[in-house]
């Protein structure tokens, strides 16, 4: 969120996709274009929208119907999937129960992470261990999710790589170590329609989700078409809406990508103000580095933002329990 950015920019990374793979694709001119915007859009506003990313449109719209669905349900229905600290931090939460600055946010979501073998962290897994839990009802919930997971931890991986170019590193910086073995969360959110007075909404009255940044590396936001709620904060302080666009996911940057690239990309402030008559559905899936990485700034990123260091290292797993356990009080 270097500038006052006004609009969030649009990148067609299908070429990108295409040559992920090629051991020359630095080379590629295709590649270098997409790699250009994406650093622009990453340096400018740390939030850009990808279209030709690859997942099928009815897949994207599928997932979105299904939450619908869940959500739809009676809260006792509900409840038996209630998210808990013994089971990770992985289930349902009710409404007011996320907690943003202080404030109770007005979502319910289910909360799903990568499964973590038992002990396989240590101390530091230890918080976020357990197995997801997934409703019975709608049918087919679980597969469609992890289909869903599958895929879009592979695009992520792929973004990740030109990312790296993007940074002036090699395709596979976020790879290996650092992200080989990458986690993931996914977030189904659902957040009310505004509540009416005299059959007109109240402006403003009741937040979504309050001011915060993503944790991780990407965000990939799959959001209802037609209600326009996500806003992100420029450089000024003004909210500039990410409405959402057909055939794109909303993408922005997290906290450890800002400090790998040692401030040159932010994680750039954004809320959700849901002030339209109708219930929305957001689908976020979160692309992280490994658990247990270290993260501290890439070489290559303190060289071009001056020679100073300015980050300490931060174990991305630590990073995202202390959040986790400010966000619920159970
Ligand atoms: N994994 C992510 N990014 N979850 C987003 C939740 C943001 C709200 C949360 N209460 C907070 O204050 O972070
Ligand atoms: O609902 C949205 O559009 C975004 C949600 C979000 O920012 C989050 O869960 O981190
Ligand atoms: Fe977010």
């Amino acid at each position: 969120m270097a500038t006052d950015f006004k609009s969030i920019p649009i990148i067609d990374i299908a070429p990108l996709l295409a040559k992920w793979d090629d051991p020359k694709m630095a080379q590629d001119p295709c590649v270098s274009e997409i790699v250009k915007q994406l650093d622009q859009a990453c340096r400018e506003a740390g939030f850009f929208y990808v279209k030709g990313h690859g997942i099928p449109e009815t897949l994207v719209k599928e997932v979105r119907n299904i939450t619908h669905k869940f959500f739809d349900l009676p809260y006792e229905e509900k409840l038996k999937i209630k998210m808990t600290a013994a089971a990770g931090y992985r289930g349902y939460q009710r409404i007011g129960e996320n907690i943003t600055k202080g404030v109770p946010d007005m979502h319910e979501a289910i909360d799903c992470y990568k499964e973590l073998k038992q002990g396989m962290y240590g101390a530091l897994g230890k918080p976020m261990e357990g197995c997801n839990q997934w409703p019975d009802s709608p049918q087919n919930f679980k597969e469609l999710m992890e289909e869903y997971i599958s895929l879009c931890t592979e695009l992520s991986r792929k973004i990740m790589r030109g990312i790296a170019l993007a940074l002036g590193g090699l395709p596979g910086e976020f790879e290996g170590e650092r992200g080989g073995d990458a986690f993931w969360v996914l977030r189904l959110i659902g957040y009310p329609e505004a509540s009416t007075a005299n059959g007109k909404c109240t402006p403003e009255n009741d937040i979504g989700c309050g001011a915060h940044t993503d944790y991780g590396l990407l965000t990939l936001v799959n959001q209802d078409e037609d209600i326009i709620a996500l806003q992100v904060r420029n450089q000024s302080g003004e909210w500039i809406s990410a409405p959402p666009i057909p055939g794109t996911f909303v993408c922005n940057i997290g906290d450890m990508l800002k400090i790998l690239s040692n401030g040159l990309y932010e994680s750039t402030l954004h809320r959700v103000i849901n002030n339209s008559p109708t219930y929305r559905v957001c689908v976020a899936f979160f692309y992280e580095p490994n658990y247990d990485a270290a993260m501290e700034p890439l070489e290559v990123c303190v060289r071009r933002s001056g020679g100073t260091r300015k980050f300490e290292k931060a174990v991305y797993g630590e990073h995202l329990v202390s959040k986790v356990q400010t966000n619920f009080v159970v």
